[in-house]
């Protein structure tokens, strides 16, 4: 579903970020994606849903490249960034109309979605607020809540625990096992390494750049904790 093939990304100014990075994230996948600060996650996902450009390597979508097909990639794609940026002038349930309409969702399933999320979330009563009235949490509830509005076969996540409380941290690792269930595929980074070893069925372990090692959950465990393992793979490193 999600292939990147020899991802290399270096910034203005000269910073390599991601190195000859290679991963495949298959339909039915909760694949976690880990690093210490500055590793070249986000990087990674950006060039992933299209936001930087890359210089080397390819990224596909569900076969389609996202350089030479971006709008059918981004259609298949929802993004959730660590910090989502929302419309505030627009109220919850506009910002969530104006998602579906961009994804043409038809108005029977964007109110079936939206009410089956907006339930689970909590976030049904605050829909008619504008969103610059909504806390940070709520921000990310209703990001999250746009994403599934239109059922993406590829949902991309960094970070998305920060800042969620832990009744809805639940339910979104719910949801997320329930999309997988359904044949669409997540990516998601996270520091969170006991979320991360219970939730993903494969874990990407990035380090300075670099792929450090990527598998099977149980594989790459072998029965330690994630987060011994993490410390012996990615050990001290300097962050700039
Ligand atoms: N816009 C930018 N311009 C220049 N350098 C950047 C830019 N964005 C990120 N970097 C650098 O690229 C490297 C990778 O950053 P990235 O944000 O991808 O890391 P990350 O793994 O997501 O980190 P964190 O866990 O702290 O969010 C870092 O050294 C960072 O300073």
């Amino acid at each position: 579903m999600l292939e990147i093939k020899h991802l290399s990304k270096t910034y203005k100014g000269g910073k390599k970020a991601v190195s000859d990075l290679s991963l495949n994230i298959e339909a039915g996948d909760i694949y976690g994606f880990i690093g210490h600060n500055g590793a070249g996650k986000t990087t990674t996902i950006k060039c992933a849903v299209g936001i930087i450009d890359f210089e080397e390597g390819e990224i596909f979508i569900d076969g389609h490249s996202i350089k030479d097909e971006p709008v059918k990639c981004k259609s298949l794609t929802a993004y959730i960034p660590d910090n989502p940026d929302l419309y505030e002038h627009l109220t919850g349930i506009q910002y969530l109309n104006f998602i579906a309409d961009v994804f043409a969702v038809s108005q029977e399933e964007r109110t079936k979605r939206i009410q089956k999320y907006a339930d689970i979330f909590e976030l049904t009563s605050a829909l008619g607020d504008l969103i610059s009235s909504y806390s940070h949490g709520m921000k990310q509830k209703l990001a999250v809540i746009s994403a599934l509005t239109h059922h993406p076969k590829l949902l991309i996540l960094d970070e998305p625990f920060v800042g969620l409380d832990p009744e809805a941290s639940f339910k979104l690792k719910e949801i997320m096992r329930e999309l997988c269930q359904e044949g669409s595929a997540i990516f998601f980074s996270t520091h969170v390494l006991d979320v991360a070893e219970k939730l993903c069925n494969k874990i990407a372990i990035i380090k300075n750049g670099c792929l450090v090692t990527a598998g099977k959950t149980e594989e790459l465990t072998h029965g330690q904790s994630l987060e011994s393992v993490f410390m012996e793979v990615v050990g001290h490193v300097e962050t700039d």
